[in-house]
């Protein structure tokens, strides 16, 4: 079952072309990896299917209510030198703007809870947010947006200055959750983010996907692929269904 349909979107900021024709299917059950260069226009597709951006040509459709879908954005605007607990830092994606300067009722703070254990962070709920790694920081805002139950969710760069150790678990968890959720998860680290994607969608102005059902995803996660080496071994596929 299809949960986002995209067809012939095209985006361009001022006069410049960033995203041209493109079209993907979301299933149900998918674990999505976007990937593709800086600047490729990754994370302006995130936000088009979040409609945080409007398109200007082509269209998506989601067969998803708003409030289905999660999102955990490439720079979480928040001071982490702030004195904020993690169990804070989840509660305020809980309340949104609804009632913010009205504390918190005890379902909050529970339904806060149960996303901490999620994410394996339950007994930080009370540690400042600053005193984390960046692993465990970016597991409480993976249970920020868990707490509005959502069933796909969307992250822009989650591993971002990570060690491997933080972004391995980072992807064990996103496996995990994708159990019951519909993950799409842009990023970088290529050779690492392949032992769990199901499919790939390769973003640099255009979108070439990639279904990895038959490939060998058990790389070593030391021997780093680089982005070329990687489609030259999807292009190897016959199951990629992008006709190459
Ligand atoms: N608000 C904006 N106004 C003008 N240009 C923008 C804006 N946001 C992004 N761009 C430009 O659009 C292009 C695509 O940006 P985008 O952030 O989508 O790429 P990306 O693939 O996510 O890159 P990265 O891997 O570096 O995060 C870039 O050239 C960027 O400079």
């Amino acid at each position: 079952m299809n949960i986002v349909e995209i067809k012939n979107l095209s985006y361009k900021y001022d006069k410049v072309n960033v995203l041209e024709d493109i079209n993907l299917q979301i299933k149900k059950g998918d674990f999505l990896a976007i990937i593709g260069p800086n600047g490729g226009g990754k994370s302006t597709l995130l936000k088009l299917i979040l409609q945080l951006l409007n398109p200007q040509k082509g269209k998506i459709n989601k067969l998803l209510k708003e409030d289905a879908f999660g999102y955990v954005p490439q720079n979480t605007n928040l001071n982490i030198d702030f004195p904020i607990t993690a169990l804070e830092v989840v509660l305020m994606g809980h309340i949104g703007n609804k009632r913010k300067f009205f504390g918190y009722s005890k379902d909050d703070i529970s339904c806060a809870m149960h996303s901490l254990e999620q994410v394996g962070m339950k007994e930080y709920a009370n540690n400042k947010i600053g005193n984390l790694s960046g692993g465990q920081r970016q597991r409480v805002f993976i249970a920020r947006a868990l707490c509005a139950n959502p069933q796909i969710m969307l992250l822009d760069e989650p591993t971002a200055s990570i060690d491997v150790k933080g972004q391995k678990e980072v992807y064990e968890l996103l496996a995990k959750l994708n159990k019951n959720i519909t993950i799409v998860v842009v990023s970088h680290d290529i050779s690492v983010l392949l032992n769990y994607a199901k499919s790939v969608a390769h973003v640099n102005k255009n979108l070439v996907f990639h279904k990895l059902d038959n490939i060998n995803k058990n790389l070593n996660e030391n021997e780093h692929l680089c982005e070329v080496e990687l489609l030259r071994a999807l292009g190897k596929q016959n199951s990629c269904g992008c006709g190459c």
